[in-house]
């Protein structure tokens, strides 16, 4: 805005979106905690599964290949998601975003930084049992095709298999925060609490800074 300008601030959209992956296994409670930190400290939501389901919705021409993907727990290929992401963020107003349930490979890490140009600020890990994250997807109740016994094994193994080298990956880089998702959601919530009330002040520091491009890459939560 003009009065930004006049205080030699750089306009919000100038600057890089503040970026949270939010990962975990299935029913790990990524969406649940996700809807609390927007109540609580105002991010947008992108759940990369529920951008995936509105492709299926509104028969866009990528619609039956997603479908079929998500009913044999696999992974839809990096560039669709990819781009379904990037249209969300560029078209929000807002600057500060939590990404669920991406990236789920190795091959989606790389294709995000490859489109997008940047990677992510912090990366949340809801680190749950597989018996207790069975038991929550098989409750769920929300007509999913993927949440049954065949297809919920499916996505244990490829979690296993593709996720956790992506979360390995984030915790050599220092960037990412594990959460025991045990308990009720509240209990779960309080230890993701500190974290954004600390992002929020950092973020704060930032937005009366006049940088554009200040170390917000290299951000630590204390
Ligand atoms: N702490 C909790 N205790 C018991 N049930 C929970 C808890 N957190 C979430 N749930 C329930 O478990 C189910 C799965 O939660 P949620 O949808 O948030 O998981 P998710 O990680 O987003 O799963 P998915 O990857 O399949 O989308 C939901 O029905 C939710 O209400
Ligand atoms: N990066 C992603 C995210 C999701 N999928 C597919 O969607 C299914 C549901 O995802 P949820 O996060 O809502 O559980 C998932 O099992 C995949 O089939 C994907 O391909 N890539
Ligand atoms: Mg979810």
């Amino acid at each position: 805005s003009v009065l930004n300008q006049e205080k030699g601030r750089i306009p919000k959209k100038e600057k890089p979106p503040f970026i949270t992956f939010v990962l975990g296994g299935p029913g790990s409670g990524k969406g649940t905690q996700c809807a609390k930190i927007v109540e609580n400290f105002g991010f947008t939501h992108l759940s990369a599964g529920d951008l995936l389901r509105n492709e299926i919705s509104s028969n866009s021409e990528n619609g039956a290949m997603i479908l079929d993907t998500i009913r044999e727990g696999k992974i839809v290929p990096s560039n669709v998601t990819v781009k379904l992401i990037q249209r969300a963020i560029e078209s929000s107003d807002n600057d500060k975003f939590l990404i669920d349930g991406f990236p789920r490979t190795e091959e989606n890490r790389r294709t995000y930084e490859r489109i997008i140009g940047a990677e992510p600020n912090i990366v949340l890990f809801f680190d749950c049992p597989e018996d207790e994250m069975v038991k929550r997807v098989l409750s769920r109740n929300q007509g999913r095709v993927d949440d049954n016994k065949d297809t919920v094994r499916k996505r244990l193994e490829v979690f296993t298999s593709l996720n956790l080298p992506v979360i390995n990956y984030y915790s050599q880089k220092g960037k990412l925060y594990k959460i025991r998702a045990v308990g009720t959601e509240d209990e779960i919530f309080e230890q993701v609490r500190p974290i954004f009330a600390a992002v929020e002040s950092l973020l704060k520091l930032y937005d009366d800074s006049t940088r554009s491009n200040k170390d917000l890459l290299i951000f630590k939560v204390p």
